[in-house]
């Protein structure tokens, strides 16, 4: 064949085509090791400065993930395995994440008053996807401004206002409670929910929702969604994006997420509507109608008052309590009357003091709450034991020191709540329950950080009086009315399983008689 003049010549052309792909080939390795060397001049850095603190043997991609297969109960138990191994502080490499767990109180003492560690890390990823980015996860300005307006709405004056409502919930919660007397399958944590569910629409959006009362889809999604950011936090094959995107946990997250969305979607624009026609109604002269209401604000009013929010910013703050204040509370009660059905002659006690306060008939104010002081100590010793938030962690944005150790920047801090609060260094015969250690003289023998229920230091829960109040009010007012029991005969047997928030595997399994 012959070849035409002025073109290239194959062999030509073939020899263009290796040198370009030859070329392109040492450009793509010089890339891969210059990308290699500053990867690993970053993980250096974290192996240099983690080599010194003890942990389990970690393995090549996986680290120590080999640990924590199995249920979120397994997982629990082996978690609770390494950290007995490993007191005060241990690293464990996830991957390649690197995460060093704290148990001491005096270093957690120390690290949770630093204005640099108060940055959440990926573990809350999964909560941004969902409720977006409020007052849990963000961070910076933001979280400056919005912590001190929605703290500002949980002052003393306005929760002795919620008493009531806290009462009233729990009066309806106990006339559904009446169906189950004498059965063993009560649903029970789905009805708590419920109840407080209920409590914080009302005390903290204003608004009357009546979840008890109906069969209002909004109750059971805000359970189903705490157990599925877990799922997607927690479970080891969820770390890898691809298997998550395409699961069915994924799919069914999102419609907890949309629902839960056009929830408060609804709620805040119904508020803005109620805000604008008052604002109308002051500019018409008709402030002495307004005056004539009884009008209890919620932290919603409150917000929307401020004008410091924007609507996208309103929506994340009625997510975020709703999703921070249900299912703590009501996880948290559904422990404290197991320790009750437990410990009979405890039930007794507290059973004597909530008679001696409010009698047979009246409703709980919050001056009687004061004068609870033994059904506090029970609920302080419940949670102990049952710490509903588990587990918590920080980002380390700069290198930090831990006695003498580094946690250099970009790693995880996690607390173990759960191992702190059963840790034998900390508490006298730890399994034991004894609501006394919460009297005054026995609490000041301890290192305060060995308590941790609400977190502690500049990003501590801002609900905790809020969640005390109304729980000394729930617990009074059941415990009034009925008499608990549990098919448990000891602690030990309780298997307890780790989600976002901490629940019974398999139900409490209790019984309620009414009394006589
Ligand atoms: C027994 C009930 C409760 C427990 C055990 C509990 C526990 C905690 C803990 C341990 C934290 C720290 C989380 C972290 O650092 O990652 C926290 C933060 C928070 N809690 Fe609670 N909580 C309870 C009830 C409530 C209630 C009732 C509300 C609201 C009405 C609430 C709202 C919040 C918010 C908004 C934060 C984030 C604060 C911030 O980052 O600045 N909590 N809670």
């Amino acid at each position: 064949m012959s070849e035409i003049r002025g073109l290239p010549q194959k062999s030509e052309l073939a020899n263009d085509f290796s040198d370009f792909f030859q070329k392109l080939l040492i450009v793509t390795l010089f890339g891969v090791f210059v990308y290699s060397l500053i990867y690993c001049g970053k993980r250096w850095k974290l192996h240099y400065h983690s080599w010194n603190v003890p942990g389990p043997v970690a393995l090549p991609f996986i680290g120590c993930a080999y640990r924590l297969f199995g249920d979120p109960t397994q997982k629990t138990n082996s978690f609770m395995e390494i950290l007995k191994s490993y007191p005060d502080i241990v690293k464990i490499w996830l991957g390649p994440k690197l995460i060093y767990l704290i148990s001491k109180p005096e270093y957690i003492e120390k690290l949770f008053n630093l204005p640099s560690l108060i940055e959440k890390d990926y573990f809350y990823d999964v909560l941004i996807e969902v409720i977006g980015d409020g007052l849990v996860t963000s961070k910076g300005a933001k979280w400056k401004s919005h912590r001190k307006l929605i703290v500002r709405s949980f002052g003393q004056k306005t929760l002795d206002e919620f008493v009531s409502i806290f009462d009233e919930k729990a009066s309806i919660f106990i006339d559904i409670m009446k169906e189950y007397v004498g059965r063993e399958d009560i649903p029970l944590l789905r009805l708590v929910s419920r109840c407080h569910l209920d409590s914080i629409c009302a005390t903290t959006m204003g608004i009357t929702m009546n979840v008890q009362s109906s069969m209002e889809y909004l109750g059971d999604l805000i359970h189903r969604f705490a157990e599925l950011c877990g799922k997607r936090a927690f479970m080891i094959r969820y770390q890898f994006k691809f298997i998550w995107n395409h699961s069915h946990d994924k799919k069914v997250l999102e419609d907890c997420a949309k629902k839960t969305n056009d929830f408060s979607d609804s709620v805040v624009k119904m508020k803005l509507r109620e805000h604008e026609e008052r604002q109308q109604d002051k500019s018409c002269d008709h402030v002495a109608k307004n005056e004539s209401m009884v009008e209890r604000k919620s932290m919603l009013d409150s917000l929307i008052e401020s004008s410091e929010m924007t609507d996208e910013e309103l929506k994340t703050a009625v997510k975020t309590v709703l999703a921070g204040g249900t299912d703590t509370i009501a996880n948290s009660s559904v422990f404290i009357l197991l320790m009750l059905g437990l410990h009979p002659d405890v039930q007794q006690k507290v059973y004597e003091e909530v008679v001696g306060v409010l009698g047979r008939e009246k409703s709980v104010e919050p001056e009687d709450l004061l004068r609870m002081e033994y059904t506090e100590r029970v609920i302080k010793e419940s949670l102990r034991l049952f710490p509903p938030v588990a587990f918590i962690s920080r980002y380390v944005s700069e290198d930090v020191a831990i006695g003498n150790y580094i946690a250099p920047a970009g790693i995880s801090l996690g607390i173990p709540i759960h191992y702190i609060h059963r840790c034998p260094s900390y508490w006298k015969d730890p399994m034991k329950f004894d609501p006394d250690r919460f009297l005054p003289d026995n609490v000041a023998e301890r290192h305060p950080q060995s308590y941790m229920l609400f977190s502690f230091g500049i990003r501590n829960c801002i609900g905790w009086r809020y969640a005390m109040m109304n729980l000394t009010t729930f617990t009074a007012r059941v415990i009034r009315e009925f008499k608990v029991f549990t098919q448990y005969k000891g602690i030990e047997e309780i298997e307890v399983e780790m989600h976002v928030f901490s629940k019974i595997k398999n139900g409490p399994k209790l019984r309620l008689e009414t009394r006589t």
